[in-house]
């Protein structure tokens, strides 16, 4: 082990477990760690990395959770310590040692839409707050602005940074009208009575630990795991036939589908690749009715990105009533008229939340198609109502084309990135139409199931913004303008457990506020702590405890 010195802090960036993915984005990383060690000097610190550079690597990410742990079983426990990161990457990689850090946790993201590093901060946050490990997370653009250094400054001081959670109002705190709660807890009663399952093909995706919900908590809810393998899943494929496949190939060409087809297998989009895909849609949704399933989630980063080109369109597809029909082998049409929520990446969490929403949108007379995005990036907009802060909410799958302006006419799929898919497989990829939102996240803390939730409204914005925004990030992913109403960027950032945000449309504004009172009553039935995020009218405040004694202190 090093000793340290009283103001030196020690500098870990985990990263993706594909070297691809690490070498592709490590220029970015270099820079960020440049501008935060700055910044640090500036304060009277120095920084030493962890870990070094792997010059044969060529780049200087930790890479898998045994690096590591080897990594920590170098460094002093007690000493101020800061996860930076600009890239997506694998919590699990860091984890182990962090949950026995003594000292000072800080998490650290550029503001940058250019590769997930936010996203990868944010999942870090929620493992950890999973885990039970205090920690404090600071975000910024050039590591120069007031926030951040503020921030910086009261982290070296005091190893704690206080975040602004004016904006939250946990359930006990207020009344809703009674007739929202009745209708909330009446159908959270029948859900959770009703019981369902939940087909986790293959558990735990990408070191997302937060994304696994003990079992016993999803238990109480009504809703049980089925655990199936991706082997069963790419064996079924198999007995897929071409012709079955060409059908819903067919059916999506005719709903006026574009597909950007090539013919370079390790760059494009080919055809060969769709095809394949449109396999695995029948089959997982074949699997699904085998099994009983309500929702199903896939792994695919890990084991079947290698085998067959990523699930992304087969997520897409199955989050939409309106999908290519699937008949059982002896020719019954299996979940017909019904969406069969998919929750990306396995994320349990998001599994929870998309079937409950789902079925309680249905229930009420909606359609309650809903999506997973990552929170990837922002940016203020003058909307014409002003200037506003519209996020980019973007996916690489299982958006539904009923979000989508145009629907199946307004989609397209692209080529998934090669440093992530190396065998490829098309997106489904379209623009969020504008409209009323109501936005989510279950998370585990403190050994329970949480909600945050809150009202938002999807953003027309000029072609070329919406172009800007997808050159600044992933522009084969679908994407979703979205504005939450009443929190601001750093309230949503320093408060959101997950790289995940669940979203669902309403009729109008009106309706998204009552649909978040009433699924937030839905989900305390099923005894999730559930919090209220920004402006969620109808909600009256009764104790004063809300507010500013809710305020939480990470760190
Ligand atoms: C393809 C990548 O691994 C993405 O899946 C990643 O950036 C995420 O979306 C994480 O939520």
């Amino acid at each position: 082990m090093v000793l340290t010195t009283s103001t030196e802090v020690l500098l870990l960036a985990s990263g993706d477990l594909r070297l691809a993915a690490n070498q592709k984005c490590w220029a970015a990383q270099a820079e960020m760690e440049a501008q935060l060690t700055a910044a640090l000097e500036k304060q009277g610190w120095s920084v030493r990395r962890a870990h070094p550079y792997d010059p044969a690597k060529q780049h200087g990410f930790i890479d898998s959770q045994k690096m590591g742990m080897e990594v920590f079983r170098g460094i002093d426990p007690t000493q101020p310590l800061i996860v930076a990161e600009s890239v997506w990457q694998y919590s699990h990689h860091v984890l182990a040692g962090l949950t026995t850090h003594q000292g000072p946790i800080l998490t650290v993201a550029n503001w940058s839409g250019q590769w997930p590093g936010l996203v990868g901060m944010l999942n870090l946050n929620g493992c950890l707050t999973k885990a039970g490990v205090t920690y404090s997370t600071l975000w910024s653009e050039d590591f120069t602005d007031a926030f951040f250094t503020q921030g910086l400054e009261q982290w070296l001081a005091t190893g704690r940074i206080e975040q602004d959670a004016s904006h939250v109002r946990s359930l006990p705190a207020v009344t809703l009208p009674s007739a929202d709660e009745e209708t909330g807890r009446s159908f959270g009663r029948q859900f959770r009575e009703q019981k369902a399952i939940m087909g986790v093909f293959d558990e735990g995706c990408m070191g997302m630990y937060n994304a696994i919900v003990p079992d016993e908590l999803l238990h109480a809810t009504g809703i049980f795991k089925e655990r199936l393998s991706q082997s069963t899943l790419y064996a079924a494929m198999r007995e897929v036939s071409d012709a079955d496949a060409q059908q819903v190939l067919d059916w999506l060409l005719a709903k006026g589908m574009k597909f950007n087809w090539g013919t370079d297998e390790a760059t494009q989009l080919t055809k060969r690749q769709t095809l394949l895909q449109c396999k695995m849609y029948v089959a997982a949704v074949r699997l699904a009715a085998d099994f009983g399933c309500d929702t199903i989630g896939i792994q695919y980063q890990q084991g079947l990105k290698d085998l067959v080109p990523a699930s992304d369109l087969v997520e897409g597809l199955l989050n939409n009533t309106d999908r290519p029909p699937v008949f059982s082998t002896t020719g019954e049409e299996l979940y017909a008229g019904q969406a069969l929520p998919h929750f990306n990446e396995v994320d349990e969490c998001a599994g929870l939340d998309a079937l409950l929403t789902y079925r309680l949108w249905n229930e009420l007379g909606m359609s309650g198609e809903t999506t997973l995005h990552d929170i990837r990036w922002g940016e203020a907009y003058d909307t014409g109502e002003g200037e506003e802060f519209v996020w980019v909410f973007l996916i690489s799958g299982a958006a539904p084309p009923a979000h989508f302006i145009d629907e199946y006419k307004g989609a397209s799929s692209e080529r998934q990135t090669p440093m992530y898919f190396r065998l490829g497989g098309g997106t489904l990829r379209g623009v969020s139409r504008p409209g009323a939102i109501v936005w989510s996240r279950v998370y585990v803390q403190d050994g329970k199931l949480h909600c945050d939730l809150g009202v938002g409204e999807v953003v027309s914005l000029p072609a070329a913004e919406t172009q800007r925004r997808w050159q600044e990030t992933t522009p084969e992913w679908p994407i979703m303008h979205a504005v939450l109403c009443g929190v601001s960027r750093d309230q949503l950032m320093g408060r959101h457990k997950a790289n995940h945000i669940q979203v669902v449309y309403a009729p109008y504004a009106a309706k998204a506020h009552q649909m978040c009172r009433i699924k937030a009553a839905a989900l305390a039935e099923l005894g999730v702590e559930v919090h209220f995020c920004g402006d969620v009218k109808g909600v009256t405040t009764t104790s004063a405890m809300s507010r500013a004694t809710q305020a939480t202190v990470l760190g």
